[in-house]
């Protein structure tokens, strides 16, 4: 199985379950692992075989900007959905952290796995 990855991508949102979180845009972090349906791209050197993971980015940006989310549960559910539904991927692991959320820690975060349902 191919899987395209992509690490530590920062976007600006709204998320938390507090007043304050609701109002101020955190930085989040976002890890993604994204089975492909094929490996035709690795043969033909052809973007259009690819599954392009500048349009999964924009994509991403583009929802968050666009939303609040109260738990890092709910945003990485979203996101692993788009990835399965609209760019049509068989599994995707995404992991969702915020970074100094806690005292002591670097970051703090969610990781799910999702995969086609047959
Ligand atoms: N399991 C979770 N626990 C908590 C979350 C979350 O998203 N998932 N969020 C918060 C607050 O928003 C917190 O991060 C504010 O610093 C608390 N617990």
């Amino acid at each position: 199985m191919d899987i395209i990855f992509l690490r530590e991508l920062k976007v600006e949102t709204l998320i938390g379950v507090y007043e304050w979180e609701k109002q101020v845009p955190q930085t989040l972090q976002i890890d993604l692992d994204i089975a492909l349906p094929d490996s035709r791209a690795c043969a033909t050197d052809d973007i259009k075989d690819a599954l392009n993971y500048a349009d999964i980015v924009r994509r991403i940006q583009a929802e968050l900007a666009a939303r609040h989310f109260n738990l890092l549960e709910a945003l990485a559910e979203h996101i692993a959905q788009i990835i399965l539904k609209d760019f049509k991927a068989p599994w995707a692991k995404v992991s969702v952290a915020k970074l100094q959320a806690i005292r002591g820690s670097r970051m703090v975060g969610i990781s799910i796995e999702r995969g086609q349902i047959k």
